[in-house]
């Protein structure tokens, strides 16, 4: 692939907060129109990366492009190509909806405001309530909505259903894999950190594991479905050049089974939330 293939590239992120490595020498490269599912426990540092790749933290080295251009310095033909949306949304408190619609619509030329209107009532938004007295859950439906609207060909998403119901969810998942309305639209390339695993599997064409600021895993998810087997850690074991994990607690291993082709029938395949346990075990 050349380098104009991927969406992101990031190259060596390392950042540090008080002495702590926060981020760990991160590679990765996410083709255009991946759907990437960040996940990892509480800490792993997907916020940072996140924040790194949009350009709004600097990493202490490395770097990081964004559909070609570098995170730290985005011209704004790319910035309106991009969306992103923090875990804690960045909103007017004394706004109503309908007012943030209008104000952001103003700075992107590809706004679509029929479809931000039809989301927020399929979002069951209300249009005059103001930021201050909406609910957490639709504080997060109006970020998101706003990150869509604009159509970008990049989207980074934080966290952004934590706190919504499950048909609001559902809906969300529609909206952000709803064909943009312009012709000349690229495949969207979408980042989603996350803890609800069983949405992310639906939708995800990729998964990144983080852990303790590094980059543990990254391969498509119907590669990990077929190749990753889990099986019991005994005598027979496979070749040690597999192994993905080893769970002493359960006494349990994961392994690629491409570097053991024998083993490709081996145990069996695992659900997100069964990989997740046994990466972080
Ligand atoms: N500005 C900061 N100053 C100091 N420490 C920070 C800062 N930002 C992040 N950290 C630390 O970096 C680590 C990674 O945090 P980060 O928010 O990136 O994790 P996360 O994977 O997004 O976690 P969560 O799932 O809880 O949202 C944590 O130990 C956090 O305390």
């Amino acid at each position: 692939m050349s380098t104009t293939d991927y969406a992101i590239e990031a190259l060596r992120l390392t950042q540090r907060h008080n002495f702590h490595t926060v981020l760990d020498d991160v590679t990765l490269r996410v083709p255009a129109g991946a759907v990437v599912g960040l996940v990892g426990r509480n800490g792993a540092g997907k916020s940072s990366l996140l924040r790194c790749l949009v350009g709004l933290e600097e990493p202490e080295s490395g770097s990081a492009l964004l559909l070609g251009c570098a995170a730290l310095a985005l011209d704004d033909a790319v910035r309106r190509r991009l969306g992103y949306v923090a875990q804690t949304p960045d909103l007017f408190d004394w706004m109503n909806v309908l007012q943030h619609i209008r104000l952001i619509g103003r700075a992107y030329p590809r706004w679509n405001e029929d479809r931000a209107l039809a989301l927020a009532v399929r979002l069951d938004l209300p249009l005059h309530g103001r930021v201050a007295e909406l609910s957490g859950g639709d504080q997060q439906k109006l970020a998101v909505l706003l990150a869509l609207a604009h159509e970008p060909d990049l989207l980074l998403l934080d966290e952004p259903v934590a706190s919504l119901d499950p048909l609001a969810r559902r809906e969300f998942m529609r909206a952000l894999f709803a064909a943009p309305s312009r012709d000349d639209a690229e495949p969207r390339t979408v980042v989603i950190s996350s803890h609800i695993l069983s949405d992310l599997e639906r939708v995800v064409s990729h998964v990144a594991f983080l852990r303790d600021g590094r980059l543990q895993l990254f391969d498509a998810w119907d590669a990990l479905l077929e190749h990753l087997r889990l099986l019991p850690d005994d005598a027979a074991a496979p070749p040690q050049a597999a192994f993905v994990s080893r769970n002493t607690a359960t006494r349990q291993l994961v392994i690629d089974s491409r570097r053991a082709p024998a083993w490709a029938g081996a145990g069996r395949a695992m659900t997100l939330d069964e990989l997740f346990a046994e990466l972080n075990a």
